[in-house]
């Protein structure tokens, strides 16, 4: 059973309405980000209205003048959808398409329509289908007694499908929620066992953070293209595109740096504002990929005159999923583009354009910085017997000088520390 889509985008010309509580300083942007996610579910925004509230109206979100007002104004606008910047209860959803005669949905909605199409790989679909199953969950009752109100064709695309809408019960959408979760676990044990593997290999893991479209995936690329990657060709870059939302599973590659050095470099979903916590909930196997980070690179889109509220969104989602304590370095990112001053030089962040590939070293200088750190510099006498330590070290190691011997095979080399603690009574110097 493919559960219906929820949104129905073909013509349609939607008002925006935002809830500005107790004045909130991201309200324009969030605002703006609405229209974007709108756009990108092919919806054309007309208008918009918004309200200041201290708290927010039960039964209708926005306050009863306001409905009045609103119907007015989509009326004369000839729109056929609102939209709500945030996530509307049952009842307010069913109060607000009685009382205006208009299809009305949310942010939430629209989040998950864009995910949904994005979704590539059996896991983001399976991820997307239980949060939208759980979205629509505690919805039915009203879907099923507004119908008898409205005409078909209003408000989530099942509710005009009349009988499709009947069929999905409470109880088989919850055993479907079951048999999806059931599905995905198997697919999470799979992704959990690589990752163990991973670890295995004790190689840093430094993963791309950021809101959506801020230029992860290109970062990724220039990285994969400028040092190389373990992997096949077709494998090894990973998709760019400039859209919300253009990777929604995580992707992993080991950049091989010219001295023997490598991390796996990881890039996931964006970020959005208010992502909907069922979204949350079900890509938190994708998202804990960066929980395990042993660094994170917030990539900012620097040409984003509002790039301040970015981080800020950012840096919320992440304290949402659970991360807050992960060393994080700044990639101000797109500077091409940006026409403003580029700061002096900071600790903790680079100015970068990873489209033109410009900043790319300097990127890789400051990973460095961090997740190498606890390289050693020593050098060992290895006897001759023990072949098979310095092939593993010229493979894992640095190694800046060999020299033959009597006793041995003499590096002078840079090494992990666990590698110096196992090799240590070759150590010399
Ligand atoms: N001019 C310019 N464009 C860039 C730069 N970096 C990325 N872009 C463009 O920005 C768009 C988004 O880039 P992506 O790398 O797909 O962004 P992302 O952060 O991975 O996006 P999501 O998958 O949505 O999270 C693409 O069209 C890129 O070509 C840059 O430095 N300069």
């Amino acid at each position: 059973m493919k559960q219906p889509e929820l949104l129905e985008t073909i013509d349609q010309r939607a008002v925006l309405v935002g809830v500005n509580l107790n004045n909130q300083r991201d309200f324009d942007y969030s605002m703006e980000e609405l229209g974007n996610l709108a756009e990108a579910c092919g919806v054309e925004v007309v208008g918009q209205l918004t309200q200041n509230m201290e708290r927010v109206n039960k039964s209708h979100y926005i306050g009863t003048g306001k409905v009045e007002e609103l119907s007015g104004l989509y009326r004369g606008l000839e729109a056929n959808l609102i939209i709500f910047n945030d996530e509307l209860s049952p009842s307010q959803l069913r109060n607000l398409e009685a009382d205006l005669e208009c299809k009305v949905i949310d942010r939430t909605i629209l989040i998950l329509d864009i995910f949904e199409k994005r979704a590539k790989t059996r896991e983001a679909q399976l991820q997307v289908e239980v949060a939208q199953l759980q979205y629509m969950l505690p919805r039915l009752v009203g879907l099923r007694e507004s119908l008898g109100r409205q005409s078909g064709g209003v408000g989530l695309k099942n509710r005009g499908a009349g009988e499709t809408k009947l069929e999905l019960d409470r109880r088989r959408i919850e055993e479907k929620i079951t048999a999806l979760n059931k599905e995905l676990e198997s697919l999470v044990f799979q992704r959990q066992t690589q990752r163990k593997k991973r670890k295995k290999n004790e190689l840093p893991v430094v993963s791309l953070v950021g809101y959506t479209n801020a230029g992860k995936s290109t970062i990724m690329n220039a990285m994969i293209e400028r040092f190389g990657a373990a992997g096949n060709a077709e494998e090894k870059s990973v998709l760019e595109k400039d859209m919300l939302f253009a990777t929604l599973e995580t992707s992993v590659r080991n950049i091989q740096l010219e001295d023997n050095k490598s991390f796996l470099l990881t890039d996931t979903v964006g970020f959005v504002s208010k992502l909907p916590h069922h979204l949350v909930k079900a890509f938190r196997s994708t998202l804990e990929e960066v929980a395990e980070a042993d660094l994170l690179i917030h990539v900012v889109d620097y040409a984003n005159e509002k790039y301040e509220q970015l981080i800020e969104i950012t840096e919320n989602t992440l304290k949402d999923i659970g991360v807050t304590d992960i060393p994080t370095v700044f990639a101000y990112n797109k500077c091409d583009l940006a026409g403003r001053d580029i700061p002096e030089v900071q600790e903790n962040a680079i100015y970068m354009a990873a489209k033109p590939r410009i900043g790319v070293d300097e990127l890789v200088d400051l990973i460095k910085s961090y997740v190498f750190k606890d390289y050693v510099r020593c050098e060992m006498l290895i006897p001759y017997d023990q072949g098979q330590v310095v092939s593993y070290l010229n493979e894992h190691a640095d190694i800046q000088a060999t020299e033959y011997e009597n006793e041995g095979t003499r590096l002078t080399l840079e090494c992990r520390q666990m590698d110096y603690e196992r090799f240590h009574e070759y150590v010399i110097g």
